[in-house]
């Protein structure tokens, strides 16, 4: 017998407000206590009108995710900031739009293609490092957003960002601009009230979200427009994009093309640049791990500048990313819309409730990592791989809406970590812990200051 929703155990709502002021407070802690506390299925209120239920058993994460498409949607469509600066690309859109997008964008990621890309990323890479100075105090979370956004900028539209040559600080610029605009908008619970006042409201912070969008807007379909014109590849994504063509013979209008290239900008540059914040900051206050991981680079490397040939080679700089984006997932959750009503547990959960699948909160899990706070690569040894239940560790999602970025994702992470470990290892600037900002991503408030000391 299916129990009623009612009966599903949470923390209890305060009129009005719900659950949203003990979420605002700190999201990370409340999902990992609420999971703690309560079970596998709690129900919270974060929306008027519509339940949360946060799952975090794993067989309910591959219920979820690979049902998703049949009996849940995304719902971002509601989500009016995601829908203003994506519109209708790969991460919002829905149905048998969605598919056609993947299929025609999924031949931009193929291997072959990411090796090309791995070029870009390792030269880059030296190009960053080029400009340290020896055992200087660094932010590098800051390093790290500029050297993805450039890499992104490259390989997706062939486009040297910080060349002044090019007259392309303006995308750049741009680009910023709205990133954070958007982050900053997007970490409000206040906005989240917002949301459910069922028209846009007149804010300053919504009207300079849509001139900074606007202004990009211009510039990307003039890249579009002067790229079709060209009509030839130049080995980035957004040649594949133009190139792609349906069974029909149809390729993709210039409003998709805005679409999945502002997607892919986005979800490209911020994910990986907080896993290799993380990364840095976990190894400052890791140094017997950060020791381990320069003597695999300087075996391995013997010096080289690392190549795509090289990755498997670097099983420990793997683990080190593996380890990191547990405890750091740059997505930290995951939100799900029921189509129909679905049976989780003995319990009904209702068609269009919210349904929140956390990695926050598994990748931390006691049931299935030991020591579950602690930073320890090697932890992941093959025999561990093996052993640990499908679906606990998700940082790229799973099911037909998987990241369809995850090994471009891990080309670049891998790439950048050998080529900045090998050079400089890390010690924290001041005792001070990094504030952890649970946006969209799960990304550092104020930076990562580190300090960078060179070993060669
Ligand atoms: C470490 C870096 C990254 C992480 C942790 C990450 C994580 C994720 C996750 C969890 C999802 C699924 C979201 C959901 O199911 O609701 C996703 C989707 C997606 N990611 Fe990534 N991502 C990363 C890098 C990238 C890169 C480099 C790109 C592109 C260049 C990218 C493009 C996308 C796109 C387009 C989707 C939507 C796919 C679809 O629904 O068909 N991501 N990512």
């Amino acid at each position: 017998m299916t129990t009623s929703n009612t009966n599903v155990p949470g923390p209890k709502p305060i009129p009005v407000l719900g659950n949203l002021l003990e979420m605002g407070a700190n999201p990370l802690r409340f999902f990992e206590t609420c999971a703690r506390t309560y079970g596998p299925v709690v129900k919270l209120e974060l929306e008027k009108g519509r339940d949360t239920y946060l799952l975090s058993r794993p067989e309910h994460v591959q219920f979820v995710l690979t049902n998703t498409q049949k009996l849940f949607v995304k719902g971002y469509q509601r989500d009016r900031i995601l829908s203003l600066v994506l519109g209708n690309g790969l991460v919002t859109s829905e149905g048998s739009f969605w598919l056609r997008q993947r299929r025609l964008s999924q031949p931009a990621f193929h291997q072959h293609r990411i090796e090309g890309y791995a070029a870009v990323m390792s030269a880059y890479a030296q190009r960053m490092l080029a400009g340290w100075r020896k055992d200087e105090v660094r932010d590098v979370h800051a390093d790290m957003m500029r050297c993805t956004m450039e890499i992104v900028g490259k390989t997706l539209f062939d486009v040297d960002l910080y060349d002044p040559g090019e007259g392309s600080n303006e995308v750049a610029e741009s680009m910023d601009r709205v990133f954070r605009e958007y982050v900053k908008q997007y970490a409000s619970v206040v906005r989240r009230l917002l949301e459910t006042v069922p028209f846009p409201l007149p804010l300053p912070g919504n009207a300079r979200l849509k001139r900074s969008v606007e202004k990009l807007d211009r510039i990307v379909y003039g890249i579009i427009e002067r790229r079709r014109e060209e009509n030839r590849d130049r080995g980035d994504l957004l040649s594949m994009l133009l190139q792609a063509r349906d069974d029909d013979g149809t390729g993709m209008t210039g409003e998709q093309l805005r679409d999945e290239a502002m997607t892919l900008f986005l979800a490209g540059h911020e994910t990986t640049a907080n896993v290799l914040s993380w990364t840095l900051y976990a190894l400052a206050r890791h140094p017997a791990a950060g020791e381990v991981l320069a003597a695999e680079l300087d075996r391995v490397l013997e010096g080289r500048e690392p190549a795509f040939a090289d990755i498997p080679r670097l099983p420990y700089t793997q683990a080190v990313i593996k380890e990191s984006m547990r405890l750091y997932p740059p997505v930290w959750f995951i939100s799900r819309e029921p189509v129909e009503d679905v049976s989780i547990d003995g319990y009904r959960l209702p068609a269009g409730c919210e349904v929140a699948l956390s990695q926050w909160v598994m990748h931390r899990h006691p049931d299935h990592f030991a020591d579950p706070q602690s930073f320890r690569p090697d932890r992941w040894s093959p025999s561990f791989e093996k052993s640990l239940p499908a679906y606990v560790y998700f940082p790229f999602g799973a099911g037909p809406r998987v990241c369809i970025g995850s090994g471009f994702a891990m080309t670049e992470a891998t790439l950048l970590l050998a080529s900045i470990a090998q050079t400089y290892r890390f010690e924290p600037a001041d005792g001070r812990e990094a504030v952890l900002e649970p946006s969209i991503t799960l990304r550092p408030r104020y930076g990562i200051r580190l300090r960078a000391i060179r070993r060669r």
